[in-house]
């Protein structure tokens, strides 16, 4: 899952008879993603990805969300473009959700992180920092650190269910990160994707055999924020072994490609640690709170929050930027 919205037949010909995309051949619902329900559609002019926006993304930000990906795009990032119908909008309203068609991007997502992706990947962080240098209008990041203690709160009451003694350790943990967070101005801001995952990086093989980044997508937890919190993102997200142990040397090579386009300033690098246990603590909480919300036998799958428990100590304990791979 997901696909949360059907979309007949019949509506989808009537909505794609304002774009000047030619005849739908195919169009499957794509079981992949939590948060919004895609499809994949093939029309006589190529393949697209059509999405119907729900949960977590506010009407009022897609064009934020559409401007960045076109500004990417338009800068050679490898990203979904949006797709303009005839009228110029490519926010268009189907079965009764804000809607987008954009450019399908070929590859896959690696379901086993190889050593050979991360300084690709790092890589294509940094180009995507440095191709939305320019791109000015902002978007505070709504899962930062002052939504953190909120949704801890809201995880309050069942928390220890889901294991005993863990909202005491986040409280804890929380407090820590947020008296210690980076005050405005102490580190460069732009825009960042913030949700950086491996099912989030479509890779190819090169012709050295080596993969290289085909794409990347997902761009609706993108938002204006610390540069270096990015990092920490993929850190978290790419890093760790099946069991919970870090690779250094995973983390090396996507800090060096990262470095290759935009060397890291030195705040950051000192920062890097504390900046982990933040990006650790963002994803464990809003899978606390998903898991807590999704009835077992619902369609999605939850992701397992405790991943990021381990991960949050690991950072933790973790000595100076020198561990991480820096
Ligand atoms: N532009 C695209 N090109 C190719 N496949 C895409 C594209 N956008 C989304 N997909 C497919 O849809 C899946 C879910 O997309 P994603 O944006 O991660 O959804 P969600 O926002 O619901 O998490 C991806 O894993 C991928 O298979
Ligand atoms: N990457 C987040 C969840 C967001 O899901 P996505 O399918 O939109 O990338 C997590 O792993 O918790």
């Amino acid at each position: 899952m997901a696909v949360y919205t059907e979309v007949s037949d019949e509506a989808l010909r009537a909505f794609l008879a304002d774009y000047a995309l030619g005849e739908l051949l195919a169009f499957r619902g794509i079981a992949e993603g939590v948060e919004n329900s895609n499809y994949a559609l093939k029309t006589t002019a190529g393949d697209f990805i059509l999405t119907l926006y729900e949960k977590r993304v506010d009407p009022a930000e897609l064009p934020w969300f559409l401007a960045l990906m076109q500004h990417l795009a338009a800068r050679g990032l490898r990203c979904p473009q949006p797709v303009e119908a005839r009228d110029g909008a490519a926010l268009r309203q189907l079965a009764g959700r804000p809607a987008a068609i954009c450019t399908f991007l070929p590859g896959v997502w690696p379901r086993r992180v190889r050593p050979e992706h991360a300084r690709p990947l790092g890589e294509a962080l940094a180009g995507l920092h440095r191709a939305s240098e320019d791109f000015t209008a902002t978007r505070p990041n709504g899962l930062g650190p002052a939504a953190w203690m909120p949704l801890l709160d809201r995880c309050r009451a069942g928390g220890d269910a889901v294991r005993p003694g863990l909202i005491a350790e986040l409280d804890a943990a929380l407090a820590a990160i947020l008296a210690a967070w980076p005050a405005p101005g102490a580190l460069p801001v732009g825009q960042i994707h913030a949700d950086l995952f491996p099912d989030n990086v479509f890779f190819l093989d090169g012709p050295d055999g080596k993969p290289v980044v085909s794409g990347i997508i997902d761009f609706y937890f993108a938002c204006t924020d610390l540069l270096a919190y990015d990092v920490a993102v993929c850190l978290n997200a790419w890093c760790f072994e099946p069991d919970l142990s870090f690779n250094v040397t995973r983390a090396r090579a996507l800090l060096a490609g990262y470095q290759r386009v935009r060397p890291l300033l030195a705040e950051e690098r000192a920062a890097l640690p504390l900046l982990c246990r933040g990006a650790a603590i963002r994803f464990l909480l809003t899978r606390l709170y998903d898991w807590m919300a999704t009835p077992p036998g619902a369609l999605v799958t939850r992701k397992d929050p405790l991943e990021y428990l381990a991960k949050l100590r690991f950072f933790a304990a973790a000595e100076g930027a020198g561990a991480l791979g820096l």
